[in-house]
């Protein structure tokens, strides 16, 4: 019995829905084959049917035919599912899906293009000194294999930014490189996190279940970053799937077949941690193959100017202004020890930015803490000279600010400093101070 027919296909077989719902489908349609189907349970997908007799109402004579069963909860045949479609409108729709398919892969490829730009090669990587040069060209050689890659170093030196380097300039950068932070993620979902997981697997399981990690990044890169937080118990799991080159989702017995190249990162001593039977020695060894040591800022100080003008350019591009670095700034810059070194860096020039009040970021911008190790300096950072030395240059640094503060008048300028206005000009003469402007400071 018809329980249900479009008005198209009503109009085909010169009918109406009122007269055709209820009645036997063999009434409507002669030679029928829905009865088949339903009787003996099968589907016929994409049949091809031609109209055996003429008519002028009817463009197209070829049909395409899909038919289906559908069961109840028992598996038992309960109706039947026609879907006629004409050869014409059949092509109408391939032609709008071939359409739509050149505008996926458009787009696809602009994202693809949008996501690797900037990342293309090292030569984004800042940094001209000797050492990071050499660093560099470490990563370039790291960036011709698929050996797993050990980056290790300091907070904010910039392993992330080798990582994306390496995955960029290898022949992998056309497909993803995906990233998982191993201390971010509790340790109870780090295995689904990296393996993925079966629809049902365990209470809460995703519909349809999960892709992990690894499937994601396949033919691509896998970032592991701070691995040395990865529990014991996940690193054997983790070491079975780099051995096997192979991952078992969480609920499946079937293992995937997986081509993934590793990069970990720590700046924990993970030697020292496999030592004292923290870090499977197996794991650290294949993890380790090529290893990258970061260099902190401070053993690099000829790029720290570098990086702040480069942070500082970005500001000024995305707020339209023309803010400067003073000259005290940059020699407080290039004498400061960055413990979080990059990133402190980018921070520090962030935060000065928001507090600068005129068109040159000054000391009196900079953390507090910045400013006083750099007016009383440190015994790390004399760099072998005389504490008369030290005590010259902390001197004119500070005559020096207070001029610039006071506007270059020696009165209000010695006033501040507690001196007697011909003592500033003594020592005015002894340090060579030059007046010079905020903007010819730069
Ligand atoms: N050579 C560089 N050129 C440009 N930006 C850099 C460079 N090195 C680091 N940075 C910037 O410094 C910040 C910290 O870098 P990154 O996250 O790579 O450091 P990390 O060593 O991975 O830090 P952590 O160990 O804390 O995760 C980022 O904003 C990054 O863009």
């Amino acid at each position: 019995m018809i329980t249900d027919i479009n008005d198209q296909y009503c109009k085909y077989l010169k009918t109406t829905k009122e007269e055709a719902v209820g009645r036997c489908i063999k009434e409507i349609i002669p030679n029928t084959k829905m009865l088949d189907i339903i009787k003996n349970a099968y589907k016929e997908e994409g049949a091809i049917l031609r109209l055996q007799e003429q008519r002028d109402d009817v463009e197209d004579a070829t049909f395409l035919v899909n038919r289906s069963c559908v069961y109840d909860d028992n598996k038992k045949v309960i109706a039947g599912v026609a879907q006629v479609k004409f050869r014409l409108q059949t092509l109408d729709s391939a032609k709008k899906l071939i359409q739509e398919y050149a505008e996926f892969e458009f787009y696809k490829e602009e994202y693809r293009k949008k996501n690797t730009a900037g990342y293309c090669s090292f030569d984004t990587v800042l940094g001209e000194s000797q050492k990071f040069r050499e660093l560099k060209k470490r990563g370039i050689k790291a960036a011709r294999t698929s050996f797993s890659v050990l980056l290790t170093g300091e907070t904010g030196t910039g392993k992330e930014v080798f990582a994306t380097a390496i995955h960029y300039s290898s022949d992998r950068r056309e497909k993803p490189m995906v990233s998982i932070n191993c201390a971010a993620i509790p340790a109870e979902l780090l295995e689904s996190e990296l393996f993925g997981y079966e629809e049902g697997a365990f209470t809460g399981a995703k519909k349809g279940g999960k892709k992990g990690k690894f499937e994601l990044a396949n033919k691509g890169t896998l970032f592991l970053d701070e691995i040395g937080d990865m529990p014991l118990g996940m690193q054997a799991k983790l070491l079975r799937v780099l051995q096997e080159r192979e991952v078992e989702k969480i609920g499946s017995y079937k293992p995937v077949p997986v081509d993934v190249r590793i990069i970990a990162a720590t700046r924990k001593n993970l030697y020292e941690m496999m030592q004292n039977g923290e870090f499977r020695e197996d794991l650290y060894y294949r993890l380790n193959v090529i290893n990258i040591e970061m260099i902190p800022l401070r053993e690099r100080r000829e790029d720290i100017l570098e990086l702040a003008n480069h942070f500082l350019k970005r500001l000024n591009n995305d707020y339209k202004t023309t803010i400067a670095i003073s000259k005290e700034v940059k020699e407080c810059f290039k004498n400061y020890s960055w413990p979080g070194n990059v990133r402190e860096l980018d921070n520090v020039i962030k935060s000065a930015y928001a507090a600068c009040e005129n068109f040159t970021i000054q000391l009196s911008d900079l953390p507090s803490k910045m400013v006083s190790r750099h007016r009383f300096g440190s015994f790390e950072e004399s760099d072998g000279k005389k504490l008369s030395q030290m005590m010259d240059e902390y001197e004119k640094n500070l005559i020096t600010e207070a001029l610039v503060s006071n506007e270059w008048n020696c009165q209000s300028a010695a006033e501040e400093l507690g001196i007697h206005r011909s003592a500033i000009y003594k020592k005015i003469t002894k340090y060579e101070i030059k007046q010079f402007s905020r903007k010819a400071s730069e």
